[in-house]
């Protein structure tokens, strides 16, 4: 692996801590970082190196999965760190960012290469991006990567003039956009369920599928970020980005190839395949709610609009569920239902594939076969099938599982940034799968904007609005619901 230097525009913020610091140390202690490497963080205060590599301790302490033995790793991971202050407008300190960079590389031996992570917020992007490549940072003898976070833009013009002026200072296959959801240990699983199993492949379209439902429900709220959120709501915290992320990695064809440009290519046919939503549609196909007061986790809590920071009249959904139909050969027919919310009675992000039943049987099948795929925060696999139960002869769901609770699965932030130092970009969002969900959501946007779409209010705790049911229903479908419906059948078997 390339020696390189890792440089962190807002190093002193909530990611970096939280995140950024921990997966960079977990990969050290794994021994995936390169043999010599560099990291400097930024911020726009004043500090010193000693103070600043104290403060990035304390978060390894407070955030990382894993510590070592004794203090001395520790130690040595942050013997690598530096500090440098700078403010994203300033030009000066990209020159005395610049001679860090070189100093450092000089004095550990190193070649230019050079990852820069944009961990600020988005209004900084292209600012960053471009004094990067004006101060010379961008000019190496070596590699240069730039790892952005999200949100990509606002909406679809947005998301272009922000693409046009990092083009600027980075060619695309330079740029790796975060979307965390594709760093989640099961997400990237789904390649190896889906083509690694005879038996999932065979069944992988609409000769045997019915409907796939993909739920992101969390118990939090707006939380500190109504600044942001208030602006975004769940449309584009969520949908947008990480929701059609898993839309495309369940439904996307085997890559002929594990490469990027393969696997990229064929995520990218999934969106083109989308029906498009006219404006006119986006009401018969979508469902926007708002949590009101109401007790999630026994604990009475605020409705959206008695947040701080958030307006007394906000029109801001945080929750959406749509029906999706992805016009090709395999999918043809096979609603894809989407649904993400917060203050649900559940923390789930989860695919659920319903089988379809068979109807000529000699036996009636009593339910369906699921496929559940738990992505967060547990992660499991479980096949609900159809058995005869031994005693009485009834027929029953039984349940084959598999969890992997037991293991000590690196964060998503881990396995991603070990990809863009190693230059894999598989994990991470090409221009055009950006570009097609803006394009595909955009409508929905409007539609928003010009309050054509009701928004329903849901008790906080609940499953939101009702309609949200009916969106199922008219295609003779239910969601499944919540671990506990799931739970249910194997319930009932163990009983
Ligand atoms: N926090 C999270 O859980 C998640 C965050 N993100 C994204 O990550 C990015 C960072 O978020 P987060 O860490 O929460 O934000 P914070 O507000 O916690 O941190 C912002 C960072 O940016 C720095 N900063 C602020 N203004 C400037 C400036 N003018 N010039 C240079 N640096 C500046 C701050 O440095 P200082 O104040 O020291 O000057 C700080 O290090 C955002 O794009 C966000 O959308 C994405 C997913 C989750
Ligand atoms: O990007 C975001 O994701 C989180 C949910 O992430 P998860 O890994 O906990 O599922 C969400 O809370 C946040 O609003 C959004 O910005």
């Amino acid at each position: 692996m390339d020696t390189m230097t890792f440089v962190l525009f807002g190093g002193t913020g909530d990611l970096a801590k939280r995140k950024i610091y921990p997966a960079l140390y977990n990969l050290f202690l794994e021994e995936k970082m390169p043999s010599t490497f560099s990291i400097i963080g930024l911020g726009r205060n004043e500090s010193t190196d000693k103070d600043f590599q104290e403060s990035v301790e304390n978060s390894i302490r407070t955030f990382s999965r894993r510590l070592s033995d004794n203090g001395s790793k520790i130690e040595q991971f942050l013997t690598t760190i530096r500090y440098s202050k700078l403010d994203a407008r300033n030009k000066e300190d990209y020159q005395r960012l610049l001679q860090l960079v070189k100093d450092r590389e000089e004095e550990l031996n190193i070649p230019e290469n050079r990852l820069f992570y944009l961990s600020v917020a988005p209004e900084f992007f292209d600012v960053i991006a471009l004094n990067i490549k004006e101060s010379g940072l961008g000019t190496t003898n070596g590699w240069k990567r730039l790892i952005i976070e999200k949100p990509f833009g606002q909406d679809l013009k947005s998301a272009r003039l922000l693409n046009q002026n990092l083009n600027n200072a980075f060619k695309e296959d330079e740029i790796y956009r975060i979307d965390h959801y594709l760093g989640k240990p099961m997400v990237r699983n789904l390649e190896a369920l889906k083509f690694e199993n005879p038996v999932f492949q065979a069944l992988w379209s609409n000769r045997s599928i019915a409907n796939v439902q993909i739920t992101a429900s969390e118990t939090v709220g707006v939380e500190q970020r109504a600044g942001y959120y208030d602006q975004a709501g769940a449309i584009r915290d969520m949908f947008q980005n990480h929701m059609l992320q898993l839309l495309m990695m369940t439904a996307m064809h085997a890559p002929k190839q594990k490469d990027a440009n393969e696997i990229r290519a064929e995520k990218r046919k999934v969106l083109e395949a989308l029906r498009p939503l006219n404006k006119d549609e986006v009401g018969k196909n979508l469902v926007r709610g708002q949590y009101e007061a109401g007790l999630v986790n026994n604990k009475n809590v605020p409705g959206y609009r008695d947040e701080p920071g958030v307006r007394k009249d906000s029109q801001t959904d945080t929750f959406i569920a749509a029906r999706l139909w992805i016009d090709n050969q395999d999918w043809a027919g096979v609603p894809f239902y989407i649904r993400t919310g917060k203050k649900m009675p559940e923390k789930s992000t989860r695919i659920v594939v319903e089988f379809k039943r068979n109807h000529n049987d000699i036996y009636l099948n009593k339910d369906p076969n699921l496929l559940v795929i738990e992505i967060n925060p547990n992660e499991s696999v479980s096949l609900i099938l159809n058995s005869k139960n031994p005693v009485n002869g009834e027929l029953e769901p039984i349940n084959a599982d598999y969890a992997s609770s037991q293991l000590d699965v690196p964060d998503g932030y881990e396995l991603l940034i070990y990809d863009a130092i190693r230059g894999d970009s598989r994990f991470f969002a090409h221009w055009n799968e950006v570009e097609l969900s803006w394009k595909w959501v955009q409508p929905i946007l409007e539609a928003f904007d010009e309050e054509q779409i009701p928004l329903h209010g849901y008790t906080a705790g609940s499953n939101g609005p009702d309609a949200a049911n009916r969106l199922l229903e008219e295609d003779g479908f239910s969601w499944w619901l919540d671990k506990s419906s799931i739970k249910e059948k194997q319930l009932a078997l163990q009983a």
